[in-house]
């Protein structure tokens, strides 16, 4: 039974190739109109949870309901509701822009409803992933960057109640990355899409996600908003100071406090003070540290 309200439920997730465990025991919930993040290194197994969650791979145990659906046991009806961006592009290079979308799209007009209209008009589509200049070209003209583009318009043609991006952002200059953050963001406000997307870019978690989920080897490290993981592990500042003509660095969780104690006992001996602040960057490297070395268990 699915509680209301949850969109993606996984509960004791294993996966094993061969005699190698890939993930272990991942339990985590998204909930409708939620944008989550799956953050990792290389192999934490990402791809690997995404496509058990898409239908494309059998999990080896463990519950998985999306949409309220086992997707191992998934139909059309349920694919139709399903957004998918691949990581690797399929070839459609003799197509089109605005061509392909309209016919990939022709396939969702059976699912369409009185409250989702599908599929997305193939013009509103490619100016809302920023290719309207590019629509009357063929598909292998397109630069690397702008196949992208495409890739998460084939992924959103269907209007689906759920998407999935693999690394949607591989690849994208800044401008194009800075297009596809506010057409994330332009689907979450409108309140109607889930979105779950892999990334190795933390600004780009902390920007979009409205929870972040950190995955290292098969494991789940944290679970939280942006500001929850920070404070999970509390963040060491780093204060450095000159006094005397010798340079000082301190790592403290409380560097106010530290930096206050230090002018009231060498007042204006303290020269050149610095304090770095701990950012979610370090708060990710600690948090992927600990779950190698065993101590987030
Ligand atoms: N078909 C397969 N057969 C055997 N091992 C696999 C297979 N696919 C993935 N793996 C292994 O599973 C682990 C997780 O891989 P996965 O691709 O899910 O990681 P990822 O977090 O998506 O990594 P990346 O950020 O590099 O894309 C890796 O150790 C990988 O080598």
């Amino acid at each position: 039974m699915t509680n209301k309200g949850v969109v993606v439920d996984v509960d004791g997730l294993r996966m094993r190739y061969g005699t190698t465990d890939v993930l272990h025991e991942v339990t985590f919930r998204a909930r409708h109109g939620e944008v989550l993040c799956l953050l990792g290194p290389n192999g934490a197994g990402k791809t690997t949870t995404i496509e058990i969650l898409e239908g494309f791979r059998l999990r080896s145990a463990g519950r998985v309901e999306v949409l309220g659906t086992d997707p191992a046991h998934a139909t059309e009806s349920w694919r139709a509701r399903v957004g998918v961006v691949l990581q690797s592009w399929r070839d459609h290079g003799k197509w089109r822009v605005r061509e392909l979308l309209a016919h990939l799209g022709s396939y969702y007009a059976p699912y369409s409803s009185e409250r989702v209209e599908r599929p997305w008009d193939a013009g509103e589509l490619v100016a809302a992933v920023g290719l309207t200049e590019h629509a009357d070209k063929k598909v292998r003209m397109l630069s690397g960057g702008q196949r992208r583009r495409l890739d998460v318009a084939i992924g959103l043609v269907g209007r689906p109640e759920l998407v999935f991006l693999d690394e949607p952002t591989a690849g994208l200059d800044p401008v194009a990355r800075r297009e596809f953050h506010a057409l994330v963001q332009n689907l979450a406000a409108a309140g109607e899409t889930t979105i779950l997307l892999t990334t190795h870019d933390l600004h780009e978690a902390e920007k979009l996600a409205d929870r972040i989920l950190v995955l290292d080897g098969g494991r789940i490290a944290a679970d939280g908003t942006a500001a929850e993981l920070a404070k999970q592990i509390a963040g060491e500042d780093e204060v450095r100071w000159t006094r005397a003509g010798k340079r000082f660095s301190r790592a403290t969780t409380e560097s106010t406090k530290f930096t206050f104690e230090l002018f009231k006992r060498y007042g204006e001996a303290i020269e050149d003070l610095e304090v770095r602040r701990s950012s979610l960057e370090d708060t990710y490297l600690s948090l992927v540290h600990h779950a190698e070395s065993g101590v987030a268990e």
